[in-house]
């Protein structure tokens, strides 16, 4: 609204004149549909003081006298101090919702930027913060206000989500905290609403911006609708059809691309939503429309506005070449946050930059004594009973993710006493070190030890993660006795047991070391207790 906006000035309770039949109706079926969502909630009424919504907000108090609506809601105001007169507007408002008596609340928007995409943003941001959790907020949106929606994202390209325009009843989350927009009138056409405020006599304020035709939406409204309803009258009645039919549209598309990501995610190496990998093979097994949905919808999912097509597009092309090219990463720039989406062999990753940030951070070698019978004076029996107590190794902590190792201490000597060695009477140590480039190890996908790029291959670690390839060893004491059994003698050996990953684990062939350990059964209880999470 500008500064030559019209102010009226009579100011007066709404008259008792019958409601109107069919704005009631649609409010009144609309709170049908959402009641169960409804109940108990708080209502708010998003109220500029313009025609739609002080009309919406007469409605909700003529219902409300009359029983038929259980609830008033509370106004609120945004006042974006634009211009001179803004305050003046906020003020006029304040004054209709005392003279209905019905409560109303002034915010002052924090604008960055003047143009009106800044303004709305400001506007939804400030009444978010004004609204509890789960709370409602009532929109005066119309049937005018959803064909212009549709029409401008037709022009913009938009798919079967964008061009099922604004929905009656939207649950929006932010930083955990959810509210629900409720837009009762969706179906309802401008000039019922105007004609009815007319009949109250409404004091709404008129914005001449709405029609100058300076941006896109009002440009349409004012060129593009009349010659739309020259070709057909029914115009706004149409468009809004069509975008109910397209919303219908979009829940099963978006149903089938959820049962086929169900069945293309790769289960094992989710971490949601800073990894999410899909399975090129299975991938492929589907129609080409249902892999581009899917993608489409892997790709967006954590965040709320979709990808460019574009974008899904050069996802589809990486998951089809058949080069061994591992080094693309296309980059989006989410609402939330920005990811890499990258392929490594049969799998493509959507990454985020947290994530791949965190997995670039050092890792320092660690040893750990997870007991010390001499400082504790602990006896065995009693090793017994802390030792079912795992200790938490953490490998990398930082803000963002934990990487935790958990290691059941009782049973790892249970079972080291049960061969031939023991771990030091004092103490059980473990170390943990980063893999280095040039160090040999030994896995049972290999007939001998590898190192670098061999092992990287055989193992099967994306680039990125090639830094985050931990060794775990233990520290024992070997006991050799001679042929005769008269000769003993002891000796310290640290054993490498375990290699790990964020994602998997793999038994180190222990079979260097000369010594006679099940090393895949040591390393159970060290293995299943492996955990990555993410802290906030
Ligand atoms: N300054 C504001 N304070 C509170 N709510 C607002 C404000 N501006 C808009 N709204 C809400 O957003 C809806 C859509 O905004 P839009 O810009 O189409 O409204 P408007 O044309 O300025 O006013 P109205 O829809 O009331 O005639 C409005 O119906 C109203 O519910």
């Amino acid at each position: 609204m500008n500064s030559s906006a019209i102010l009226p000035h009579a100011i007066e309770p709404i008259a008792e004149l019958p409601v109107d039949a069919v704005l009631a109706e649609a409010l009144l079926k609309s709170l049908a549909e959402y009641g169960e969502q409804l109940h108990g909630r708080r209502v708010w009424l998003a109220c500029s003081g313009g025609r739609d919504s002080l009309a919406l907000a007469a409605l909700c108090v003529q219902l409300y006298r009359q029983g038929k609506l259980p609830f008033l809601p509370q106004l609120l105001h945004v006042n974006h101090g634009l211009q001179a007169a803004s305050g003046a507007w906020a003020q006029h408002v304040a004054n209709w919702a005392k003279a209905q008596n019905i409560p109303c609340r002034i915010l002052q928007a924090q604008l960055n930027g003047r143009d009106e995409q800044a303004a709305r943003k400001a506007r939804y941001d400030v009444m978010r913060r004004q609204l509890n959790q789960d709370d409602v907020l009532l929109l005066a949106h119309h049937a005018d206000d959803q064909a212009e929606t549709v029409l401008m994202r037709l022009i913009q390209g938009a798919g079967v989500n964008g061009l099922s325009g604004m929905q009656p009843w939207r649950v929006q989350t932010k930083d955990a905290h959810r509210i629900a927009l409720w837009r009762p009138w969706l179906t309802i056409k401008r000039a019922n609403i105007s004609a009815y405020a007319q009949r109250l006599k409404l004091p709404y304020i008129d914005d001449p911006t709405n029609d100058a035709g300076d941006n896109v939406r009002s440009g349409l409204r004012r060129d593009i609708m009349p010659i739309l309803a020259s070709y057909n009258s029914n115009v706004i009645d149409n468009i809004a059809r069509s975008a109910q039919l397209l919303s219908d549209a979009q829940l099963i598309v978006n149903a089938q691309a959820g049962e086929d990501l169900q069945h293309t995610e790769v289960a094992s190496l989710q971490l949601p939503p800073a990894q999410r990998v899909l399975n090129i093979d299975k991938l492929q097994k589907l129609p080409i429309y249902r892999q581009r949905q899917l993608l489409h919808y892997w790709i967006g999912q954590d965040e709320p506005l979709p990808p460019a097509k574009q974008l899904v597009d050069d996802v589809l092309s990486l998951s089809q070449r058949d080069d061994n090219d591992h080094q693309t990463a296309l980059f989006w720039q989410g609402r939330k946050q920005s990811y890499t989406v990258r392929r490594y062999r049969q799998q493509l990753y959507r990454l985020s930059s947290d994530w791949l940030k965190w997995l670039e951070l050092p890792l320092a070698k660690q040893t750990q004594t997870l007991f010390n019978f001499t400082e504790s004076n602990l006896i065995k029996a009693d090793v017994q009973a802390t030792g079912r107590q795992p200790v938490a190794i953490n490998l990398r902590n930082e803000d963002k993710f934990a990487w935790q190792l958990k290691v059941l201490p009782n049973e790892v000597i249970q079972l080291l006493e049960s061969y031939n060695v023991e771990s030091d009477t004092d103490k059980l140590k473990i170390t943990f070190a980063p893999l280095e480039r040039n160090q040999r190890v030994q896995t049972a996908l290999a007939s001998r030890s590898q190192a670098g790029k061999k092992l990287y291959q055989t193992l099967g670690i994306p680039s990125w993660l090639r830094e985050n390839l931990i060794v775990v060893s233990v520290t024992l004491i070997n006991k050799e006795s001679s042929e005769n059994g008269l000769l003993e003698s002891e000796y310290l050996i640290e054993l490498p047991i375990l290699l790990i990953s964020p994602f998997a684990s793999w038994a180190l062939n222990a079979a260097q070391a000369n010594i006679s350990v099940d090393v895949k059964q040591l390393v159970a209880f060290i293995n299943s207790h492996l955990t990555l999470h993410k802290t906030c």
